[in-house]
């Protein structure tokens, strides 16, 4: 194994945005502007009675660690980010629909945001212990598995996109108590969630076996495996989750926060052999340690949360009937249900949306997930050769007005919510002599538009109630055609916050929470407020419904295609069970 501080260069590629050049990015000293509010001449920033000047000194590290890239953002306590770096890692693709990444790389690039981050912030005349606390939010449901004794890894993570379970799972659907399954833990038998990619590490690698038979194998999602890490690994020993990350494995029940027995021997784990991370609330002043080296050496973590969670706190969605959607590598709605979880009855997921500290009850949300948005602007990028950096497909896509009839069925996963086709795959429709780049652009990005169309007719359905705005947020977000689209395709207003980074803004809040620099959710009445870009609908809703009804029928001319792909590729193998075995 390579020494996990060492970067190789080499390593680093995909969206052309990491590093300095995203810091010199015009969004990334946002000066929030005093605005008028409802209550009438008031600001946070203007906000005597509160401790707005203080706030403005007193800061919070988020380690935003996403499925495309990480970044270190340092906030002050009025929500402004004062100093950022970003950088990617490599994505592995070894067969079709296999989605792995390095897990050292992931706990490197953290390393390496810290270390840029803090160059900015200490230049600006700030201290290391300035710095109060960190937070930490991942991309949710990645599998990192390694040895409790050496603290190696004991494969590559498998991340939540990859579809290699895609026959397990349809063995594990005709098992007894599978329908039960989603009142236990809010979601559906799918490739997405934990459980099923570890029950296939356990099935298929023989070390990760080995490990689990002799009790050293080490579970957890990306937000443990950070955790282990920064707080000195094998040394330090803490293993720890939160429940928004634990809500996601499918081994925790949604009511208690806890494991569940019934879950775990439904996917044949043993709890005693197996290292599952402790549940924690996603605040907590203890619970989740503190950074043992580099820059922030001794700096307490004080929050994590899987990042869309956190999006949601960061977007103060406090109240129920409150929701969100980010458009990153995937695209994820979640809705504030309140203090009882919701199973969904139309294909959403029953989710835990925050709990922030050991004395408050967890909130919780019902979650439309969408498995291919940002990741398809990336994919007409590095693997068409599109253009050379995602921010430019608005400038590909404005050059046709529409996207000329064609659609694009990005299922590279199946489609997930609320469809849930698993034999699905991407396929784009309406191509003719016509069709140019941009009109290809703009279908890309449509996807996701329809896919949370859905999504928001299915979350009506469950709760009766329809969203009367939408708030955005994620990589893709930034495309004002994108959302434009979008405000057309569902028919209500999108907005979009002035500074983009909602999801490490969540766990920042989180974090704060702990060290009690908040006691209130009314305390962040303004935060992230200022600014706000609106895009209102601009089409009939006949035309609206127009294009939906060619989506929906697209949807469905993209099923089965799985299949035949498998019965084909292996020639004279006839078992469609069959599935490639790893190589690492
Ligand atoms: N300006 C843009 N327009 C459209 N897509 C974008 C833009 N900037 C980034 N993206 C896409 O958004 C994704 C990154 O978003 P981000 O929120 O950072 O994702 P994650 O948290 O999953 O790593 C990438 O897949 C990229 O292609
Ligand atoms: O990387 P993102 O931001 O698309 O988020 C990934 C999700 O957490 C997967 O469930």
């Amino acid at each position: 194994m390579r020494n996990p501080f060492e970067l190789d260069e080499s390593s680093v590629d995909g969206d052309s945005e990491p590093g300095n050049e995203f810091v010199d990015r015009p969004d990334f000293h946002v000066h929030v502007e005093p605005e008028q509010t409802d209550d009438g001449d008031r600001s946070i920033l203007q906000d005597e009675d509160r401790r707005g000047d203080d706030l403005k000194e007193r800061f919070i590290g988020t380690i935003d660690q996403g499925t495309t890239s990480t970044r270190f953002i340092i906030f002050d306590c009025t929500g402004v980010p004062i100093a950022k770096y970003q950088t990617e890692f490599r994505q592995i693709h070894e067969h079709p629909g296999w989605h792995e990444q390095d897990p050292y790389e992931l706990v490197e690039s953290a390393f390496i945001c810290m270390e840029e981050a803090m160059k900015s912030f200490l230049a600006l005349g700030h201290s290391r212990s300035d710095v109060e606390a960190v937070g930490i939010t991942t991309q949710r449901e990645t599998v990192v598995v390694w040895d409790w004794e050496t603290g190696e890894p004991l494969h590559n993570a498998i991340t939540w996109t990859d579809t290699r379970t895609m026959n397990l799972v349809r063995e594990l659907k005709e098992k007894p108590g599978a329908d039960n399954l989603v009142n236990l833990c809010g979601l559906p038998l799918s490739t997405y969630p934990s459980s099923v990619t570890l029950r296939w590490m356990l099935d298929n690698l023989p070390d990760v076996r080995k490990a689990y038979d002799e009790g050293r194998a080490a579970f957890g999602t990306v937000d443990s495996w950070l955790i282990y890490n920064l707080n000195g690994g094998v040394q330090g020993k803490r293993h720890v989750t939160d429940v928004t990350n634990a809500s996601r494995t499918m081994f925790m029940n949604l009511e208690t926060l806890q494991y569940d027995d019934e879950l775990m021997k439904f996917f044949d784990i043993d709890a005693k052999k197996l290292r599952m991370p402790e549940i924690l609330p996603s605040a907590d002043k203890e619970g989740f340690g503190e950074i043992c080296e580099g820059p922030l050496d001794g700096c307490r973590i004080t929050s994590c949360l899987g990042d869309q969670a956190s999006a949601l706190v960061g977007h103060c969605a406090f109240t129920p009937g409150t929701a969100k959607n980010t458009y990153g590598t995937g695209c994820f709605l979640l809705y504030n249900v309140g203090e009882k979880p919701v199973i969904s009855k139309h294909g959403l997921l029953g989710t835990v949306g925050f709990q922030l500290g050991r004395d408050r009850k967890p909130v919780y949300a019902l979650e439309g997930s969408v498995a291919v948005a940002g990741s398809g602007v990336s994919f007409l990028m590095n693997n068409m050769g599109f253009f050379r950096d995602s921010r430019k497909v608005s400038d590909l896509a404005a050059t046709v007005p529409d996207s000329g009839g064609c659609i694009f069925v990005t299922a590279f996963s199946g489609l997930f919510a609320p469809y849930w086709i698993d034999d699905a795959q991407g396929t784009i429709w309406g191509i003719t002599h016509h069709t140019q780049r941009g009109h290809i652009a703009r279908a890309t990005m449509e996807a996701a538009c329809f896919q949370t169309k859905a999504i928001l007719d299915a979350m009506e359905m469950d709760s009766g109630k329809a969203l009367t705005e939408l708030a955005v947020d994620g990589g893709m977000s930034n495309s004002d055609i994108c959302m434009q689209t979008q405000a057309d395709i569902i028919q209500i207003p999108v907005e979009r916050p002035a500074m983009h980074e909602t999801t490490a803004l969540g766990a920042a809040i989180a974090a704060a929470f702990a060290i009690d620099v908040w006691k209130d959710f009314a305390d962040l009445k303004y935060m992230n407020r200022a600014n706000r870009a609106t895009f209102n609908p601009q089409i009939s809703l006949k035309a609206s419904k127009r294009m939906y009804n060619r989506w929906s029928k697209a949807v469905e001319m993209s099923r089965g295609w799985k299949n035949e792909e498998i019965h084909e590729s292996d020639g004279e193998d006839e078992d469609p069970k069959k599935e490639p075995l790893a190589g690492k």
